[in-house]
């Protein structure tokens, strides 16, 4: 057995971070060094840890740990491994790291959905390998699959729960009625949160990976900013109960679609937003900080790919896996699969996405109010799948689902609605996926 690198040495391993995910890749590498160094042809050795604060690390090996993290890169070793997070000083470290010819494992979505052209172009430079798998669902085996598995098929859909905090969240208020708050703080002490956690609750995290997954899937730069964002921290206890009512639940859902025009043009949609699943849906049993992402492709058909998405030892076994791949390469003189963008499609503005709302209405319980309304949604041009009216004194609850139709119909029709003299009130607006009611 081959036991060295191609030059004759060890893979030496630069460790950036040593935080939730990060203190597990440390522990995972040292207690199964020699099955690491087994699989990957060549022992795999801790060079060094760069943490902010060393002496907050008694627990650490002492000789390896630095807060100097630029001076690791530049050191003698032929991987990062960076689980810092954030956007600077680490898109300079890990420039310098690919440039020199260093390969890179990293969980950074933040970073990757917005600089993911310069730094595969780095790699590209110094010959290097960059590998993502953590950087989106955590421990589920996904990134891989689309850039490798998938390569040779047409994907025309990536749809799923891929924030664990927003999703442990939304479990606990559709399951117990748990406050928000408490709810977010319990996902920060478990691990799952972002440092700071309205990159999650606000959607920036879920769009990160839409972006990840989009250039994946579609073989496109698609950024964080090309992705339409909506977060959970509108979602109200009347959403929810307007979604018990119905027998569906609200999930934060990441959807990527190839979209094809009348005349035969693609583009690629990337948004994040709430949406209402019926219960039967695959994705609406998902619980706690769990992921799942549905993945339909032309030849594949459609693909489901569930496991924990977020916390420290879950994130370190997709680490873990890319730093085998990244040495194995090292080891037999390889390289990963390159950047794929060479489809190039253009991005559609969320307002001409299609999709499919739901709108609880309070109003007058008189005759000829829900034909009004309806004509309201006609004159924009949506059509209704499903009404379901419920009198109440001198009050009806109305329910309306609509067919698809361009986002900017029916937000226009929402709004339209809201000015409506016999609407009292708009109880509750949401898209849709999943079979009608
Ligand atoms: N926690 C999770 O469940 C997941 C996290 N990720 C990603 O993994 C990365 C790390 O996340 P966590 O481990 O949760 O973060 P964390 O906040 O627990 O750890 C961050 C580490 O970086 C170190 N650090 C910060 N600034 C530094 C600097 N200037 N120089 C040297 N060290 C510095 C800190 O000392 C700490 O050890 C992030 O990019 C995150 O988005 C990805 C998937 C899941
Ligand atoms: N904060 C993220 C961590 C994993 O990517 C999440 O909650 O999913
Ligand atoms: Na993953």
């Amino acid at each position: 057995m081959t036991l060295s690198t191609s030059d004759g040495r060890t893979v030496r391993v630069a460790l950036l971070g040593c935080g939730t995910v990060g203190s597990e890749v440390a522990r995972l590498l040292t207690e199964q060094a020699g099955e690491l160094a087994a699989r990957a042809g060549a022992p795999v050795e801790l060079a060094g840890i760069a943490v902010r604060r060393p002496d907050k690390h008694p627990e650490l090996p002492q000789h390896l740990l630095t807060a100097d993290a630029a001076a690791l890169v530049e050191s003698d070793v032929d991987v990062v491994v960076e689980l810092i997070g954030g956007i600077e000083p680490v898109r300079t470290w890990l420039l310098t790291a690919l440039r020199k010819g260093k390969s890179v494992v990293t969980a950074n979505k933040a970073l990757l959905s917005e600089h993911s052209g310069e730094l595969s172009e780095a790699a590209d430079a110094g010959g290097a390998d960059l590998y993502f798998e953590a950087s989106v669902a955590g421990a589920i085996p996904l990134l891989r699959p689309l850039r490798e598995s998938l390569a040779g098929d047409r994907i025309t859909k990536v749809m799923g729960i891929v924030n664990g905090t927003t999703n442990f969240i939304l479990s606990a208020m559709d399951s117990t009625g748990a406050g928000y708050a408490e709810t977010l703080d319990e996902a920060s002490r478990l691990g799952y949160a972002e440092a700071d956690p309205t990159a999650d609750v606000d959607g920036y995290d879920a769009a990160s990976k839409a972006a990840i997954l989009a250039s994946l899937a579609f073989h496109t730069r698609v950024t964080a900013s090309d992705v339409h964002r909506e977060g959970i921290s509108g979602v109200t206890a009347s959403d929810i109960a307007a979604a018990k009512a119905l027998g569906r639940t609200v999930k934060l859902l990441a959807i990527c679609e190839r979209v094809t025009a009348d005349d035969g043009t693609e583009s690629v949609s990337a948004r994040v937003h709430p949406v209402m699943l019926p219960r039967p849906h695959p994705l609406a049993s998902v619980g706690g900080a769990f992921n799942a992402v549905f993945v339909e492709a032309d030849a594949a058909g459609e693909l489901m790919f569930y496991g924990q998405g977020a916390g420290g030892a879950p994130t370190a076994s997709a680490v873990l896996g890319d730093l085998v791949a990244v040495a194995r390469n090292r080891v037999q003189g390889g390289h990963g699969p390159r950047e794929s963008a060479h489809a190039n499609l253009p991005v559609r503005p969320m307002g001409q996405t299609p999709t499919r709302y739901h709108v609880s209405l309070d109003v007058a319980d008189k005759p000829g109010v829900l034909a009004q309304v309806a004509q309201v949604f006609a004159d924009h041009g949506v059509s209704i799948a499903a009404v379901r009216q419920r009198d109440r004194l001198s009050m009806a609850s109305l329910v309306i689902v609509t067919h698809l139709a361009p986002d900017a119909a029916l937000e226009a029709t929402v709004e339209a609605i809201g000015k409506m003299d016999v609407v009292r009130e708009v109880v509750s607006v949401m898209r849709v996926e999943g079979e009608d009611t």
